[in-house]
């Protein structure tokens, strides 16, 4: 038998089909390493947190026994892990390389939205006041605290045409689209965003890491821009905040790996909404075969860094429970995939929201350190929603 006939050729697909082929209930996920797409479920993931990695292995090992062709597991994981997990390994899985060239529908102007903060962006300010308490007494040295809004729309809203919209403008982003609808919801609800923040990716025994904290809004105006970026790069306040997150991202990886280079000052990274300190961390896997060390495994070892919660993690977790009057969800978790030989990328689930039927609900955070100001903080948090309300047509509405 001729080895044609033996090996058939991956199919190639392109990004922007991918994308033209998303509906609700789909997995999706692109970055500049990649586009998935992955539909129906051939088995769900139960582990809480900590233990998925073991329970992930196992999974995919079925699957491909199964015959399941490359099988990965796909979804997203809460902030509190345990709380909210919805990780599966779908029955088809579709490749391409990273989004480019998108089309996307121009959203909506003419829709009506309502806007229901949540906090109120004064009792927002009141809990960063608290926080910075709890800093000056020395119990903390930052924590991450995140406000939302609640948005109606007149309509229902078309998750693939937001999603497009999001890649359209940032396909340089951790672009996803998650299934996370659960019991007693009244329609699909989809955990839909473009985080510009990688939690960890590895292929083979290379892992990467790209924290992100400190930021300034974008302005559009270069000259204004220009100066935005140089008092980032000198804000001792910013500067303080980005260490603590760059410091525990190389902490834990430097335990699984043999090599770990880790730049000695941040650089600024741009959205087009965002300017934001980042430290890009590589690493060399001591052992890639641990299911430990499979992207997954790294990913909940990082989780939740302290872009997202804070320093000291306990007391920074107590902190959120405490000052924030809403769940989170799955905002601040992760989302991703994982293959069966370990591989994969996980994102930090922000500038994100849940959409259900007509309502959105968005979360934006900003870490809490000596020297924050509580009307920046809200002003931050506010530039942070613009990536979904642009996309979705609502920027200027809140
Ligand atoms: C928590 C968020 O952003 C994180 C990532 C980048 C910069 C951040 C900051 O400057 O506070 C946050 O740590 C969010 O966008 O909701």
């Amino acid at each position: 038998m001729s080895i044609s006939a033996l090996v058939r050729p991956r199919p190639v697909h392109r990004a922007a089909d991918l994308l033209a082929a998303y509906l609700p209930g789909s997995f999706y996920f692109s970055s500049t390493g990649g586009t998935l797409l992955a539909d129906g479920v051939h088995s769900r993931v139960r582990a809480t947190g900590g233990a998925q990695a073991q329970a992930v292995a196992e999974a995919l090992r079925a699957a491909a026994a199964a015959g399941v062709p490359e099988p990965v597991v796909a979804g997203a994981v809460g902030f509190h892990p345990a709380a909210e997990t919805g990780l599966v390994v779908p029955s088809v899985v579709r490749r391409a390389d990273a989004p480019a060239g998108v089309r996307a529908p121009d959203a909506e102007h003419g829709t009506s939205w309502t806007v229901t903060p949540r906090p109120e962006p004064a009792r927002y300010a009141e809990s960063v006041r608290r926080a910075l308490e709890l800093i000056g007494r020395g119990d903390l040295s930052k924590v991450v605290l995140a406000r939302g809004l609640e948005l109606t729309a007149d309509t229902p809203v078309w998750v693939p045409a937001l999603l497009a919209r999001l890649v359209r403008a940032d396909p340089a982003a951790y672009a996803f689209a998650v299934d996370v609808t659960a019991p007693g919801d009244p329609a699909p609800r989809t955990l839909v965003g473009a985080s510009p923040e990688l939690l960890v990716s590895r292929r083979g025994a290379t892992v990467v890491a790209n924290p992100l904290a400190g930021s300034a809004p974008r302005s559009g105006d270069e000259a204004v821009d220009r100066e935005r970026i140089a008092r980032l790069r000198d804000s001792a306040k910013d500067l303080g905040e980005h260490a603590h997150t760059a410091a525990q991202v190389a902490e834990v990886l430097g335990k699984f790996c043999v090599d770990l280079e880790v730049p000695e000052g941040p650089e600024v990274i741009g959205t087009p909404t965002m300017w934001h300190l980042s430290t890009r961390i590589t690493g060399r896997l001591a052992d890639p075969a641990d299911p430990a060390c499979s992207a997954l495994g790294l990913a909940e070892a990082l989780h939740p860094t302290p872009a997202v919660c804070g320093v000291p993690e306990a007391g920074a977790l107590a902190a959120i429970a405490d000052l924030e009057p809403e769940e989170r969800g799955y905002f601040a978790g992760m989302v991703g995939w994982t293959g069966l030989d370990g591989d994969g990328e996980w994102a930090v689930t922000i500038r994100s929201a849940e959409v259900c039927d007509r309502t959105v609900r968005l979360f934006a955070g900003a870490g809490i350190v000596e020297g924050s100001d509580p009307d920046a903080e809200v002003a931050e948090t506010g530039a942070k929603f613009r990536t979904l309300l642009r996309a979705l047509g609502a920027e200027g509405v809140a």
